[in-house]
């Protein structure tokens, strides 16, 4: 694994994403999507081009060109055909998705995390919840497909299986810029101290999750899992949500945030559509890990089964 780079100042933009307004009534699947995506690329437009604030990284939240639920997956999913480790063509992705976002990467000169979509992969059929990650010159350098699918069922308040059409991703997954090791989760993702776990030990210093948590998860753990994410880790943590769109079949909680490597929030979104604006001091991180070194103060020695399965 090469080293991760020297972490640096840089500026992030997380994108709390609302419905696009104007649909005509009744719209087709190809409408929706449509006014999804312009949606979205006008408001990569507004984040990249705020006064003295211009981002290095903008982040779009989960499922942002669908709607959000198990039923609409398998209609709105695009072939992407992205392997790690190969140069992909964009020109020639058959993904309307794919090719917007890499526009709007280059056309601003900005990392773009977009956020997620359902993608159906071609050699086996199955499909996704995948974030796509696009740099300034517009190329597509990473995937990460949702390892863990969200799948509950709270009595009375809320029932989810995203499992009864998506297929788990496989893999962990960060990207390096030129000032900071970025990992990255989706959603459900941060419920599992694990894969936040690996990612910082890989030398990841933010860690960054789209998600859309609903009204009955988001105020009970949104917040604390964040927090507890970044303390463990001693690393930066963020989700970027949708806005709550009290029409929908899914009310997202919304609630964008950036918790910084003490636990502390450094800024969040209320429920409507916004942007929220930070800068990431890399001293911050540097203080929480010097202040605090669990990092240099692990006992490997008594947890070497830490990710293995325990006989019962
Ligand atoms: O973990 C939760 O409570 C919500 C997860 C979720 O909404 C998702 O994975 O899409």
């Amino acid at each position: 694994m090469a080293p991760a780079p020297e972490f640096k100042q840089f500026r992030l933009a997380l994108i709390q994403l609302g419905s696009p307004t104007g649909i005509t009534e009744n719209p087709t699947e190809t409408q929706i999507k449509e006014a999804n995506l312009k949606h979205a690329r006008d408001m990569i437009d507004q984040a990249a081009n705020a006064p003295n604030r211009e981002p290095n990284i903008i982040v779009l939240p989960e499922c942002f060109n669908s709607p959000y639920g198990h039923v609409h997956f398998p209609v709105y999913a695009e072939t992407i055909g992205y392997t790690p480790g190969q140069e992909y063509n964009v020109e020639k992705s058959t993904s309307q998705s794919v090719r917007m976002l890499s526009e709007a990467a280059s056309h601003h000169r900005v990392w773009l995390i977009a956020g997620s979509i359902p993608e159906r992969d071609i050699a086996n059929g199955k499909i996704y919840n995948t974030c796509t990650v696009f740099s300034p010159e517009g190329k597509l350098v990473a995937i990460h497909r949702k390892v863990h699918l969200f799948d509950i069922d709270i009595p009375g308040k809320i029932k989810f299986k995203e499992s009864e059409t998506l297929t788990g991703g496989s893999s962990t997954t960060f990207f390096d810029t030129g000032f900071a090791r970025i990992g990255l989760g989706i959603c459900y993702d941060v419920r599992f101290p694990e894969l936040a776990m690996i990612a910082a030990r890989k030398g990841c210093h933010v860690l960054i999750y789209p998600g859309a948590f609903n009204t009955t998860t988001g105020p009970l753990h949104w917040k604390l899992l964040q927090r507890a994410r970044a303390v463990d880790n001693q690393v930066f943590f963020s989700m970027c949500s949708p806005a709550r769109d009290t029409k929908a079949g899914y009310q997202a909680y919304g609630h964008s945030m950036v918790v910084d490597p003490f636990g502390e929030v450094l800024g969040e979104a209320k429920e409507h559509e916004e942007i929220v604006h930070l800068t990431i001091d890399p001293q911050l991180l540097h203080a929480a890990r010097a202040g605090i070194p669990v990092t240099t103060q692990r006992r490997f020695d008594i947890y070497p089964d830490v990710s293995s399965k325990i006989a019962s």
